[in-house]
């Protein structure tokens, strides 16, 4: 059964994207049955996993989950999850997914629709990546529910790290009064420079403000124009330039991921 991971920030633009994609390519490299499950209307999971235009697709996650909500049966997942050319397993999401917190307003058990839609793929995987949009709301309370587990991605800047407060807010009444399993795996900060005065200052403010309350992973993702080039080619950074710094440190996160060595001390390891 698979480990359910949802990387989540509601802040927007501070890497969910890049680690959920990077996470999902690395763990299907290590020979790990893998799905990512692109659940961020602007469809950015499914574009770099090689969907040219989401809006074209038939089947999303969208229509998955309108379908449980109108009782009807599901399509087979061999017709809809697409088999990337990286061997990640994508559920793809498109524009649609825009209009599931309103179509959700009146449904009874709303909170547990994607549960009810994960169950039906979670034999079949050992992670299933959930790439979130930056937002809160029912959609998200809805990935909260079914995760086993949270990754926080970071910008080293002032402001994400401003964010952190309200999402472990939001964890802990989750956490507390519907899905005990669920815990942080680890704030993981991104799109770092380090050596400025900016990263050092935020990591501090990271750092005092939080880490007697939530891991904070050991390694730390560089800014590098690269990962941003990959897209363009469909691909993650490990993919397209395996050497690159982002690239090995995303390596090395996924190690510390996988050994469940992220302690609760933030050492830069690059
Ligand atoms: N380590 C990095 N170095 C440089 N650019 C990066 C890095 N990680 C991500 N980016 C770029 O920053 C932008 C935002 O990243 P990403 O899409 O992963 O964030 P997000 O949190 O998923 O955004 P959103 O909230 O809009 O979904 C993208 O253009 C991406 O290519």
């Amino acid at each position: 059964m698979a480990k359910i991971i949802a990387i989540i920030n509601e802040k927007g633009g501070v890497g969910k994207t890049a680690t959920a994609t990077t996470l999902a390519y690395l763990l299907s490299k290590k020979g790990h049955r893998t799905a990512l499950l692109d659940f961020d209307g602007q469809g950015h999971s499914s574009i770099i996993f090689g969907v040219k235009n989401p809006n074209k697709l038939e089947v999303t996650i969208n229509t998955l989950l309108r379908k449980l909500v109108e009782d009807e049966p599901l399509p087979e997942p061999e017709s809809y999850i697409i088999k990337t050319g990286c061997g990640v397993d994508l559920i793809p999401s498109n524009t649609q997914l825009f209009t599931l917190e309103r179509n959700l307003c009146n449904v009874d058990f709303r909170e547990r629709i994607l549960t009810q839609y994960i169950d039906t793929i979670k034999d079949s995987y050992e992670y299933i990546i959930i790439d979130c949009m930056p937002q809160m709301g029912t959609p998200m309370i809805n990935v909260m529910m079914c995760a086993d587990s949270i990754i926080i991605p970071t910008q080293a800047e002032l402001l994400s790290a401003q964010g952190l407060a309200e999402l472990l807010k939001h964890h802990q009444a989750i956490q507390r009064n519907s899905n005990h399993r669920l815990r942080i795996e680890g704030i993981l900060i991104t799109m770092d420079s380090p050596n400025t005065i900016l990263s050092a200052q935020v990591n501090d403010l990271i750092q005092r403000g939080f880490a007697d309350k939530v891991p904070i992973f050991k390694t730390h993702i560089p800014r590098s124009i690269k990962v941003a080039e990959a897209v363009l080619h469909h691909q993650t950074i490990c993919e397209f330039l395996p050497g690159n710094p982002a690239a090995i440190a995303y390596g090395q996160f996924a190690d510390e991921l996988l050994s469940g060595g992220h302690g609760k001390i933030a050492e830069r390891s690059i």
